[in-house]
């Protein structure tokens, strides 16, 4: 059988999510190149151990390290590669070094890859309720209850395969019984936004601190009919915003759901709700904490894999 390899440069810390991004897309088996594991042999009197080897003649890399993956031929990897870059760059967004971030392949044709690459990306059944089509599929709802977001994932974060976002989008059809005001702090490519109105919120406001998640938020809100009345703007934060929300949602790095607590609170009004998403194990005490020191009540935590996300609410007197 033929093997093609797919070669991520990267850095320590990033090693086990590319490698579990790798194995995802269907690897055979994952070889990690990390210059960390030679630091340690070095520290290792060879001689005195009786051992033979000299850890400075082994090939191995100087900087980082390089996780390279087996694919069988079954699978065609021209189609897997704009994925994998897409979810690597994707990792930076939950405080993962990645650079340099650089995905070679052994005996691949890269030409086709322009177009190639929308191969990989289907119809995402969220919830029972919620489908994430890509653009230029011709899909049709299959029950009467299925609502579907279109996307077409372009540059943004945000095609609803994502962990962190599937949590956040079961947290919204959690909270939302129609009319609700929200605003979408991070939109990303707007999904979260997108699938608000589909679940009947009202007014919604939605920011990013980046201008191209904003345009490509733009350009999808467009797709979906439902979501015409959405606005778009770039911020940071909540900083400057005015007026009330129903529901706050953030799907966003631990560090910055942090300094976006006191501002949430301040637009909430009583019963309002903070979902919070994009929190890795290790930091969930660290944001429960932080909520609860604000005056929030935690109604609900949501877990996927690694991943939390957070349904909170601003209680009133009697709660
Ligand atoms: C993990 S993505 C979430 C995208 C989408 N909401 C979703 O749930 O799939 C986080 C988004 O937050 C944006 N972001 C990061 N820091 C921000 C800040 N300080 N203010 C506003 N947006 C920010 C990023 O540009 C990115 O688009």
């Amino acid at each position: 059988m033929n093997w093609t390899a797919v070669t991520v440069t990267t850095t320590n810390e990033a090693v086990e999510a590319v490698s579990n991004i790798l194995m995802e897309h269907g690897a055979s088996g994952v070889q990690i190149d990390d210059e960390k594991d030679y630091e340690q042999l070095s520290q290792v009197d060879w001689g005195k151990k009786g051992e033979i080897l000299n850890v400075d003649e082994i090939p191995h890399v100087k900087n980082g390290a390089k996780i390279t993956a087996y694919f069988p031929a079954t699978i065609f990897v021209p189609e897997i590669i704009p994925a994998i870059k897409h979810q690597v760059e994707g990792l930076k967004a939950f405080g993962l070094a990645v650079a340099p971030a650089e995905v070679t392949t052994d005996k691949v044709d890269e030409t086709n890859w322009a177009t190639e690459w929308q191969k990989y990306y289907h119809p995402v059944q969220v919830t029972r309720f919620l489908t994430v089509v890509p653009s230029w599929e011709d899909y049709q709802p299959k029950t009467k209850d299925e609502r579907i977001i279109r996307l077409d994932p372009g540059m943004a974060f945000g095609t609803g395969t994502h962990p962190t976002t599937k949590l956040s989008m079961q947290a919204l059809e959690l909270v939302i019984h129609g009319g609700e005001s929200m605003i979408d702090v991070g939109t990303g490519s707007g999904v979260l936004s997108i699938t608000a109105k589909q679940l009947g919120a009202g007014d919604i406001r939605a920011y990013d601190l980046d201008q191209v998640a904003v345009d490509s938020a733009k350009k999808n809100l467009a797709l979906n009919p439902v979501a015409a009345d959405i606005t778009v703007a770039a911020n940071n934060l909540l900083t400057g915003i005015q007026g009330e929300a129903d529901i706050i949602v953030a799907n966003i790095l631990p560090d910055v759901i942090l300094p976006l607590i006191p501002q949430a609170w301040g637009l909430l009004p009583v019963h309002g709700y903070f979902i919070t998403s994009g929190i890795i194990t290790e930091k969930l005490d660290q944001v429960l904490d932080a909520q609860r020191k604000q005056g929030f009540k935690i109604l609900q935590t949501l877990n996927m894999g690694d991943w939390y996300g957070v349904i909170a609410q601003r209680p009133g007197a009697d709660d």
